[in-house]
Order: structure tokens, then C-alpha cells, then sequence
């Protein structure tokens, strides 16, 4: 079974590049932007021209959410024309896609968590490529899988995780908006979970494709995370909950964000662990 994994430098790809010396029965290629620069369409085509893939992870993307503000032809062309071209080229090939998302496709106004039928409406440049991603790969793919997850953090790349270690090893306080909910996402988790889904594909025990919501079990604010966070690793830094018009960034956020996982776990039968347990592994990564 080969695999492709785009965005191999960047958190997700990196976990997975770890997790693919235990699935010995897959042939990985994982590749970044020096083997293939998403913004250009004909550099895209020319890779997969001579080569044969089963599957294609799709982990890169145009990432910083409030540069994404100034910067959103960049954005587009990284997280929705590549998706266009990739998906394109998935069909003439056969290749199966797993498409990774954002909770950043909602509008932060549900009350409940939002299940994969919850009407998506973005507020954000982020968000509005990403949601162009997911519909050129809905138009164009009836086989691939849409994973939607958030507030990835993991000890590779950049992420909130590592912000919040690096201020509050440096300051007396910091304060961390109390009016965002979600739901964390250690990236060693979800490229656990996306191993899992393609070998259940591979192997034809399940294939459901569609549209798929993960992240950790459980609920909090990005305040909570934080205070839990500095608190367990042991730092010297007073967190204060203060309001989203409070903490003032370029791009809007959701602030209810919490994705239900109810058809993951069912359709793939995965044991989800609670954030703060993973955050502790993180944690114990990051400290040792
Ligand atoms: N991070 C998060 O909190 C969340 C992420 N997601 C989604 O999960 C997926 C994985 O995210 P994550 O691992 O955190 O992302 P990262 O930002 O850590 O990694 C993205 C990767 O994409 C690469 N990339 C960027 N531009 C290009 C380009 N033009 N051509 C080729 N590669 C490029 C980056 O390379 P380089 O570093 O060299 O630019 C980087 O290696 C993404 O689809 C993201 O939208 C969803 C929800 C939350
Ligand atoms: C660093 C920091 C952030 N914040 C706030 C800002 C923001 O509302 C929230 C999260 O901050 P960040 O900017 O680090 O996270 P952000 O870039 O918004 O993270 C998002 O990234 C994209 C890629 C996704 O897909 C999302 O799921 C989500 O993970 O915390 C504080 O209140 N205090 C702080 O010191």
C-alpha cells in the first residue's frame, strides 16, 4: 500500500513520519514544499506524472490565521487551488484522498457540539480557503475523506502549546481568552486515529467516506488549557482568563468550536483519550 504525505515538516506530517515505522506493511513517501510547491498547479502535475500512489494524506496547508488576513491570495491558492489540483489528479490516478479541516469552517454560533452535518460558515480567511478545500474535494472526489479537527498542538512546529511555554516562561502573567471553546488535538493522537482509518480502507474492513470530526475527548477554553498547561509544567506564570475584545488579533475566531466525534468513533471503533491526558504526554515530550 503506498502512501503520500504532504506537509511532512509541519506538525501532523511529522507525527506521522513517526508512526510510520510501526505500519511496516505501508510503503510512505512523505514530501514538503522543497519537493512540491502547492501554489504551483504545473509543479503538483509533474510529480505525480511518473508515480503510483494508493492513498494521499493531504496534511499542508497555509497555516497562520491572522497573517492569512493580508495574505489571502497565498491562502486560497495553498488551501483551496492545490486541494482543486490535487483532487484533480486523484481521480485520473485513483489515488483514495484524506483531506485534513478545521473546526475554523464554523462560525462559532452553534450552542451543541457541532456534529459533520452542522452547515459550515467560516469567518475567517483560514477558514474560508479551507471550507473552498473541502468543496473542491466533495465536487470532485465521491471516495475521499474530509477530517476536521482542531487546536492541533504536538512538540513539532509551531502551535499554541508551545506559545503559552515559551511567554509564561518569561513573564509573571499572562492573559489567555475564556470565551473560546473547544476541544484540543495532540497531532500524535489524530495521525494515530488517520493510520488507523486507512488501514480499515486498505484492508476493506470499512470504507465510509466522507465527512469526519476529531479531536480529543472533552471540553475547555483556551484559558483552561493554558492555566492546566503552565500549571503541569510547572511554571512560574499567573494565567488570567480575559474576553476574546480583550486580546485583540487580526482574524476573527469561533468562539464555540467543539466538534462531536460520535461517527468517527463508531464508524472506526477508536478509543479517543481525554486532552488533558494527552496534553500531559506532550508535556513529559516537551520537558525531557
Ligand atoms: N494547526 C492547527 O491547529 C490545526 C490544523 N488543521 C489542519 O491540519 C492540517 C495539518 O496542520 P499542521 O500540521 O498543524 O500544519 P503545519 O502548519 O504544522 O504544517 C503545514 C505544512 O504545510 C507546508 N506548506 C505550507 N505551504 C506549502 C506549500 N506552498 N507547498 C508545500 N507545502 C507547504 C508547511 O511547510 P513550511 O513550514 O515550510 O511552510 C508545513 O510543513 C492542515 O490541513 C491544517 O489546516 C486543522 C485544525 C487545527
Ligand atoms: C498566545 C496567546 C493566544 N491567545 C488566544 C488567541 C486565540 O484566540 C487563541 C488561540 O491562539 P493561537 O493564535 O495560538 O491559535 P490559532 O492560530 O487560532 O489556532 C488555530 O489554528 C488553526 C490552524 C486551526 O485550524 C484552529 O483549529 C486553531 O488551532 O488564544 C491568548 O488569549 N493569549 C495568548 O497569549
Amino acid at each position: 500500500m503506498k502512501i503520500l504525505v504532504t506537509g511532512s515538516n509541519g506538525q501532523l506530517g511529522s507525527e506521522l513520519k513517526l508512526l510510520a515505522a510501526v505500519y511496516k506493511t505501508f510503503d510512505f513517501t512523505f514530501i514538503d514544499v522543497e519537493e512540491v510547491d502547492l501554489t504551483q498547479a504545473d509543479s503538483i502535475r509533474s510529480y505525480f506524472a511518473a508515480k503510483q500512489f494508493d492513498f494521499l494524506i493531504h496534511c499542508a496547508a497555509y497555516t497562520a490565521v491572522d497573517k492569512a488576513e493580508e495574505e489571502s491570495r497565498l491562502a486560497y491558492a495553498i488551501n483551496a487551488d492545490a486541494v482543486k489540483t490535487l483532487a484533480e489528479v486523484c481521480v485520473e490516478k485513483k489515488i483514495r484522498m484524506i483531506y485534513i479541516s478545521t473546526d475554523y469552517v464554523f462560525d462559532g454560533e452553534a450552542n451543541q457540539p457541532l456534529t459533520e452535518m452542522a452547515v459550515p460558515s467560516p469567518v475567517s480567511v483560514y477558514g474560508k480557503s479551507k471550507r473552498e478545500g473541502e468543496n473542491h474535494v466533495l465536487s470532485i472526489l465521491s471516495n475521499a475523506y474530509i477530517i476536521r479537527t482542531a487546536w492541533v498542538y504536538s512538540t513539532f512546529g509551531k502551535n499554541f502549546v508551545k506559545s503559552i511555554r515559551h511567554l509564561a516562561s518569561q513573564r509573571e502573567s499572562l492573559g489567555v481568552v475564556c470565551d473560546q471553546i473547544g476541544t484540543p488535538t495532540y497531532a500524535f493522537d489524530l495521525a494515530s486515529a488517520i493510520l488507523q482509518i486507512v488501514e480499515a480502507v486498505a484492508q476493506g474492513r470499512v470504507d465510509e467516506p466522507g465527512i469526519y470530526h476529531y479531536t480529543n475527548e472533552g471540553v475547555t477554553s483556551w484559558y483552561d488549557f493554558a492555566y492546566f498547561l503552565v500549571r503541569e509544567s510547572k511554571l512560574n506564570c499567573r494565567i488570567q482568563p480575559i474576553s476574546t475584545a480583550q486580546y485583540k488579533t487580526a482574524a476573527v475566531r469561533p468562539k464555540f468550536s467543539l466538534l462531536d466525534k460520535s461517527k468517527i468513533k463508531a464508524t472506526f471503533a477508536l478509543q479517543i483519550p481525554h486532552w488533558s491526558e494527552s496534553l500531559k504526554v506532550c508535556i513529559e515530550k516537551l520537558s525531557s
